[in-house]
């Protein structure tokens, strides 16, 4: 099939553009999001079924603020505005925008006015819902019916049905605005007309078609963790061009307990594809060894990561190069290392902002606009067992991100202990599928005292970080069971030497990043 007519995202520079695109397709409609900076006439030559403007720090009559084309307006195209993209729409179209004072931030209530038109008919007369805004759109412009209003917006909302425009003060995308999602697909379905059709079945087909085109007859190879981000990725390119694909997997010394030995079996026994294991413990450590820096660590496993993949791929292909390599590259993966538009890199993932400069390799990521809830419904999708689907995320440095210090063989072992430890008893207790991902994390240059045998013990203390999470660009503390916490925390501490203090993180994300390197 021809790649779906997308609803563009343009990002003003906004904190929930991602989440905007997959509350579209949450909706069933394909979306993607674009730079502000794009020229109308580049948005335009890509067919958009619809435009959704999105949020943005600036003030649209500050001087320099980004503007929105107007352009844009005669294209016909339908048009969401929200925050300051249905400010910026305001602005252009004649309406008025002003700094009244009435700031806005967080919950709101919001009063649909009239009969609440197409996005908010027959919604609660009070409306909870997520605000964050100093400017205001004080006057519609002409043609657009005002819907709503709240306390510091006396426009709220507006649309104008004939020209198959509508934009809001507040964020639908926003989980705490009630209704968020219905006002959205209404833009979508009822103002701009699209038909709810995209479904993961559809994603594959397409990706299928992308990844032929641009693979052809060539070799390809795939980084295999075991995790379901590669194990999607290598099912589409298996179904996509077969035996050209050779998955590569690399034990770098830094897995847990048995992973290895769970890729090697189940992976080939789920999917039949070629596999090979290479084990490059020695290589990483030894570039790893006396490194504290987190991000120097990133750097380095993501450099050799391309190193071992090029050895591998010379002995895959004795005829020829391999060009391609296949990653399970993931949306929140690419925005946090700084390759959203404008957005801060606050991390560099091994496999985006890790990887080395003279990189020879095409990349090939067909999940590199997606969620993590989105590839997961794509594996069921292509028959992947459950296990595999439903696996925690495991970061691709491995425990060499959650060794808060250098790195060494035997600092790998004690945390490898204690992480089973605790996965062991995740499980046991039935609540796998209740957290995102659970790191165990060990202080490695942090000591303290204790009492074990009657003696002194002057060990390392270790972090348990569970988390819930939707697609870890947010994320919550779990509130595990405290007999649960206990059991793990003495078997820990009990069964693990070196470790005698077990510490429970307790800081959601924002602030704290779910790793803590
Ligand atoms: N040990 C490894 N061997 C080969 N490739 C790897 C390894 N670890 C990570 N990669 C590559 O890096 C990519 C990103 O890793 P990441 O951990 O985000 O994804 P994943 O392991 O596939 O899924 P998950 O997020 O569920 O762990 C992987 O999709 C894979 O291509
Ligand atoms: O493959 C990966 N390579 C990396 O370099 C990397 N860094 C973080 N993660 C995973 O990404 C999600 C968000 O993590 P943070 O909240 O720590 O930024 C969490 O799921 C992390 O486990 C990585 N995965
Ligand atoms: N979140 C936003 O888009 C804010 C828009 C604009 N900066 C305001 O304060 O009103
Ligand atoms: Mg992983």
């Amino acid at each position: 099939m021809s790649t779906p007519r997308p609803v563009l995202v343009v990002d003003f520079g906004a904190q929930y553009a991602q989440l905007i695109a997959r509350r579209v397709r949450e909706a069933k409609v394909y979306s993607e999001i674009v730079p502000h900076s794009m020229p109308v006439a580049e948005m335009l030559a890509r067919d958009p079924a619809a435009i959704i403007l999105s949020g943005g720090p600036s003030s649209v009559y500050a001087p320099g603020a980004p503007q929105v084309d107007p352009k844009l307006f005669d294209a016909g195209v339908p048009i969401f505005g929200i925050c300051y993209g249905f400010q910026a729409m305001a602005q252009a179209l004649g309406g008025t925008v002003a700094h009244t004072g009435g700031r806005e931030f967080g919950g709101t209530a919001l009063s649909p006015t009239a009969d609440g038109g197409v996005l908010l008919r027959e919604l609660p007369a009070e409306l909870s819902v997520w605000m964050s805004h100093g400017d205001c759109v004080t006057e519609a412009p002409a043609g657009f019916a005002v819907t709503a209003a709240s306390a510091g917006a006396p426009v709220a909302a507006f649309e104008d049905l004939a020209g198959r425009r509508a934009g809001v003060q507040f964020h639908p995308e926003v989980g705490h605005t009630t209704h968020g999602q219905t006002m959205l697909t209404r833009f979508l379905y009822d103002v701009a007309g699209i038909e709810p059709t995209w479904t993961p079945s559809n994603i594959i087909d397409e990706q299928v078609a992308a990844i032929r085109a641009q693979v052809g007859e060539k070799e390809v190879i795939c980084g295999l963790s075991g995790g379901v981000d590669s194990a999607v990725a290598a099912a589409l390119v298996h179904r996509a061009v077969g035996d050209q694909l050779t998955c590569v997997f690399v034990d770098h010394g830094l897995l847990r307990s048995g992973e290895a030995e769970q890729v090697e079996q189940d992976y080939v026994a789920a999917t039949g594809i070629k596999l090979k294991v290479v084990d490059a413990a020695d290589r990483f450590l030894g570039a790893l060894a006396g490194v504290t820096d987190p991000e120097q660590k990133r750097k380095i496993i993501g450099r050799e990561f391309i190193r071992v993949f090029e050895a591998a791929a010379r002995e895959v292909a004795a005829a020829g190069d391999v060009e391609f390599l296949v990653q399970g590259t993931l949306y929140p993966d690419v925005v946090e290392s700084g390759g959203g538009t404008g957005t801060a890199n606050i991390k560099s993932h091994h496999n985006v902002g890790g990887l080395p400069d003279d990189l020879k390799f095409a990349l090939v990521e067909p999940l590199r606009t997606l969620f993590k809830d989105e590839v997961r419904a794509l594996g069921v999708e292509l028959g992947l067992p459950e296990e595999m689907v439903w696996r925690h995320p495991f970061p691709g440095p491995g425990l060499a991100i959650r060794i808060i210090g250098s790195v060494d063989r035997e600092r790998l072992d004690l945390l490898r202990a204690a992480d089973l430890i605790a996965r062991e008893e995740l499980t046991a207790s039935g609540l796998d599928r209740d957290v995102w991902q659970f790191p165990v994390v060990l202080l490695a240059d942090v000591r303290s005292v204790g009492v074990q045998g009657d003696g002194r013990s002057y060990g390392h203390p270790v972090v348990l970080r569970p988390v819930s999470s939707e697609d870890a660009m947010t994320a919550d503390w779990s509130r595990l069971p405290y007999d649960l916490i206990g059991r793990i925390s003495t078997r820990i501490t009990n069964e693990v030497p070196e470790v005698n203090r077990v510490v429970l993180d307790v800081t959601s994300k924002p602030p704290g990043t779910i790793e803590w390197e």
